[in-house]
């Protein structure tokens, strides 16, 4: 931030008015004798009676005059450049205000992956496009871009708005007297007075990250860049926020903000205390004009819809409502046609976040702050510590069918035995221990997927025999298994294993995505059929697990973010992975596994650490 010296610099230059229009915005700025058109990008932070600088130079900078009279940089817009860790490799990540036309097309069609308020109803092929409501109020987009294969692609953006109008965590932390000297903000209860203060927040209203790229902590590199966008260049008429804040339902399933610096403040209240009541109060002509009440009046619509439709008297359906909403969870309690038709005007509670944007700030939110405790269990006991396994071999016995065409191969090859017996593997000794990945090398038929099925305790093999030790002799094994076709994922899975394991389960495979959780299995591509696969074997409580044809469906991006999460998730829950694949080349930097056995046709291998397998394949 500049502070300024000269005394005509000091005023600055007011903006009487701004309009916007596609992705400008323009400011009109009064001049001494006319006034001055300003042309900037669609969501630059200057607002009605702004004062604002405009630099010479090259460059236009423009900047608005803040407190103590220091400038806030508008123009060139924010962009800022960072490293960020993706699958394990540094990469390079661009966070930008939207500014050119590119930036406005990349940002709408990642808007596509944000449902909320949007009709999925509509034929996708017809000219009306799916519509959202606009959302008043200043607002700042952030688009971030990710350097993958020296390519920049669009991985996401996030959305800084004004504050929630009602925030019961915000009241409860905020009801503690705050002195900012600094900054001559303060109050002694924020109920009286406090709140006029409410411009002191900025909020994160929309988190929206590309579902290619999902299980690569690209939202907390999103999130890092709204605080630091909030710090430099939010304002309202120059008067900068000192906090941030951010509430919504998905913080429930994965916390992506603790680790910027977030303190959880508690749940929203929802309205499901106070909306039976208040239909009252409006249907009798309470006129209240706060935000609160013309919310409230906008259920009383739906509610009245819904009653048009079904007959019920107004009675019948207010006191059908306060019967549901007495319950813990009142959409157990609907039926499918009562729950779409009321869904829209029940509000849950759902998390509520804030960070001091500065020292001083953040020690007063800090201290409001208490630990969340988390849905879902805590991962199972592992039973082993360790796989032994010495002299394993598994020979073929193979009786040939003696046709005439097989009489014809053997004369032409010189094979004259009935029954021919090969040595697939071993004789092979190594061990694994938990919390480790093992993988498994070696070119096609050499026996990858052989070895894994004879470190399965239940293995059982006509053609095929297993001699040696692996010890222990009993081990919970796990395999990649499909799931019955016509179910759906969520559903499935949650089944098994209860909604919020099986969220988390998705999001470290990567699948974050709504409508693929609603799909039947069936409509999956192959590479999400993998993940949802791979996230049942992390629900399950198997020891060790058997994954043969690692990541063979998917693209290298997803591939690396499946493989690095795997490690993580081996190593954080003492599990041992054995896993195969003949084409690793998109995936092993990321899986660095902990060993490598290295197989080769007719029994040999090798048991490699990983240092020494990477020198020898960058060779
Ligand atoms: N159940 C079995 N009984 C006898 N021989 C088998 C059996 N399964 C596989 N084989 C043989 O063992 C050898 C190794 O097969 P395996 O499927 O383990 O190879 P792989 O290394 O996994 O190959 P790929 O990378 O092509 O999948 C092959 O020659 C195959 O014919």
């Amino acid at each position: 931030m500049v502070n300024l010296k000269s005394d005509v610099a000091k005023s600055g230059l007011q903006v009487v008015s701004v309009s916007t229009k596609g992705i400008r915005k323009r400011a009109i700025v009064k001049g001494r004798k006319t006034n001055t058109p300003l042309d900037l990008h669609r969501f630059a932070m200057i607002g009605e009676n702004d004062r604002i600088v405009i630099g010479d130079g090259i460059e236009k900078r423009i900047w608005v005059i803040g407190e103590k009279k220091q400038l806030i940089d508008v123009s060139p817009h924010f962009s800022w450049q960072t490293k960020h860790i993706f699958a394990g490799n540094e990469v390079e990540l661009r966070i930008s205000e939207l500014s050119s036309d590119s930036d406005f097309r990349e940002y709408i069609s990642l808007e596509s992956f944000h449902y909320k308020g949007v009709d999925l109803s509509q034929d996708p092929s017809s000219a009306d496009k799916p519509t959202r409501k606009g959302t008043g109020g200043r607002r700042a987009v952030l688009l971030m871009q990710i350097k993958l294969h020296s390519r920049w692609i669009s991985a996401g953006y996030i959305e800084i708005q004004m504050p929630l109008m009602m925030a019961k965590p915000r009241h409860n932390a905020f009801s503690r007297p705050f002195s900012h000297r600094e900054r001559a903000v303060e109050w002694k209860s924020w109920q009286k007075g406090g709140q006029s203060l409410v411009n002191r927040i900025a909020r994160i209203a929309r988190v929206v990250v590309n579902p290619e790229l999902r299980g690569a902590n690209l939202s907390s590199a999103l999130v890092n860049a709204a605080i630091k966008f909030s710090r430099e260049r939010w304002h309202i008429g120059g008067k900068r926020p000192l906090f941030l804040e951010i509430s919504a339902e998905m913080l429930r399933h994965i916390d992506f903000v603790s680790g910027c610096g977030f303190h959880y403040l508690g749940d929203t209240e929802g309205n499901r205390t106070r909306l039976a009541k208040d239909l009252v109060s409006i249907k009798n002509g309470a006129k209240g004009s706060s935000g609160i009440m013309s919310l409230q009046r906008k259920y009383h619509a739906f509610f009245e819809s819904y009653r048009d439709r079904t007959g019920l008297t107004f009675e019948d359906l207010r006191s059908r409502l306060a019967e549901v909403l007495q319950y813990e969870d009142p959409w157990k309690h609907m039926d499918l046609e009562e729950w779409l038709a009321l869904r829209p005007v029940i509000r849950s509670p759902i998390p509520y976040y804030m960070i001091g944007l500065d020292e001083a700030s953040d020690a007063y939110v800090r201290e409001a702050a208490y630990t969340r405790k988390k849905n879902g269990s805590a991962s199972p006991q592992r039973s082993i510590d360790e796989i032994h396994v010495s002299n394993l071999e598994v020979n073929s016995k193979f009786k040939i069918p003696m046709t005439q065409h097989s009489r014809l191969i053997m004369d032409g090859f010189g094979i004259t035995t009935k029954t021919i017996r090969t040595r697939i593997i071993g004789p092979l000794s190594f061990s694994a221990a938990a919390g480790t990945v093992n993988f498994v090398a070696g070119s096609s038929g050499c026996g990858k997927s052989l070895l894994l099925a004879s470190l399965d305790p239940r293995w059982k093999s006509k053609s095929a025999v297993k001699t040696g030790e692996v010890s222990p002799k009993r081990y919970r094994v796990g395999w990649l298994e499909q799931p019955p076709s016509e179910a759906s994922l969520f559903e499935h899975l949650s089944n098994k294993h209860g909604p919020e394991r099986t969220f988390d389960a998705l999001a470290r495979v990567g699948l974050t995505e709504a409508l693929l959780f609603l799909k039947p299995f069936e409509m999956l591509s192959r590479g999400q059929r993998y993940r949802a696969m791979l996230a049942d074997l992390l629900l399950g409580d198997a020891d060790v697990w058997l994954l043969d044809e690692f990541c063979s469906d998917l693209d290298p991006f997803t591939a690396k973010i499946v493989a690095h999460k795997l490690r993580e998730t081996v190593q954080a829950e003492g599990r041992i992975a054995f896993v195969a694949a003949a084409n690793h080349s998109h995936f092993i930097s990321a899986l660095r596994p902990h060993k490598v056995l290295f197989l080769s046709t007719g029994g040999g291998s090798e048991d490699l650490t990983w240092k020494e397998y990477s020198h020898g394949i960058l060779q």
